[in-house]
C-alpha cells in the first residue's frame, strides 16, 4: 500500500489537515501519516522525517502565511526549505500555503482553504496513482481553491 504524508501547522486558522486527509480517503486506499507542526518554518524538516524515516512516497506540506511582512518572509524561507527537502529526497512535497489575506473576509479564507486543501489532495492522489491525468490537464489552467483560470487555447 503506498504511504501518503501530511504535515500542517497550528498556526493556520482552519484545519487544512483534515480536509486533505478525507479527500484523499475519498478518493484512494492508502495509509496516511499525518503530524501537525507550529508553523510553516517547521514544515520542511517534518516532511523529510516522514519521507525518510516513515516512508513516505509523497507528502503535502499545508500551511497559512499570515498578512504581515515578517509572514511573507517566512513563507518564502519555507518554501526555499520545502524545495531544498524534496531535492534531498528527490521526492514530491507539494506545498499548500494559503496567504491570510488571499481572502477578502474570514469566510472567503476558510473557503479558500478547505477547497485549496482539497484539490491539492487530489493533485496529490493523480501523482501518486494516475499520473496520466495530469499529463491530460496539462495547459487547462487549473486553479487549487478559487475557479480554474482556463486554457488560452479555449
Ligand atoms: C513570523 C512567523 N510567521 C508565520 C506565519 O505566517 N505562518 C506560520 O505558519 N508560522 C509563522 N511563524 C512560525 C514559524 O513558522 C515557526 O513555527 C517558528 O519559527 C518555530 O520554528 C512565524 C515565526
Amino acid at each position: 500500500m503506498k504511504t501518503i504524508g501530511i504535515v500542517d501547522t497550528t498556526f493556520a486558522r482552519f484545519d487544512m489537515g483534515s480536509a486533505a486527509v478525507d479527500e484523499i480517503k475519498q478518493h484512494v486506499s492508502a495509509r496516511i501519516i499525518r503530524i501537525t507542526v507550529p508553523g510553516i518554518k517547521d514544515l520542511p524538516v517534518a516532511s523529510k522525517k516522514l519521507i525518510d524515516e516513515q516512508g513516505c512516497e509523497i507528502v503535502m506540506a499545508l500551511g497559512m502565511p499570515g498578512a504581515a511582512q515578517k509572514d511573507k518572509m517566512c513563507a518564502h524561507e519555507a518554501s526555499t526549505g520545502i524545495i531544498q527537502a524534496q531535492l534531498m529526497t528527490n521526492t514530491h512535497i507539494i506545498e499548500v500555503f494559503v496567504h491570510e489575506d488571499e481572502g477578502k473576509d474570514e469566510k472567503e479564507l476558510a473557503f479558500l482553504m478547505e477547497n485549496r486543501a482539497r484539490e491539492h489532495a487530489l493533485n496529490v492522489v493523480d501523482l501518486l496513482f494516475k499520473p496520466e491525468k495530469l499529463v491530460k490537464q496539462a495547459g487547462t489552467g487549473q486553479r487549487q481553491g478559487f475557479e480554474d483560470v482556463g486554457s488560452l487555447r479555449g
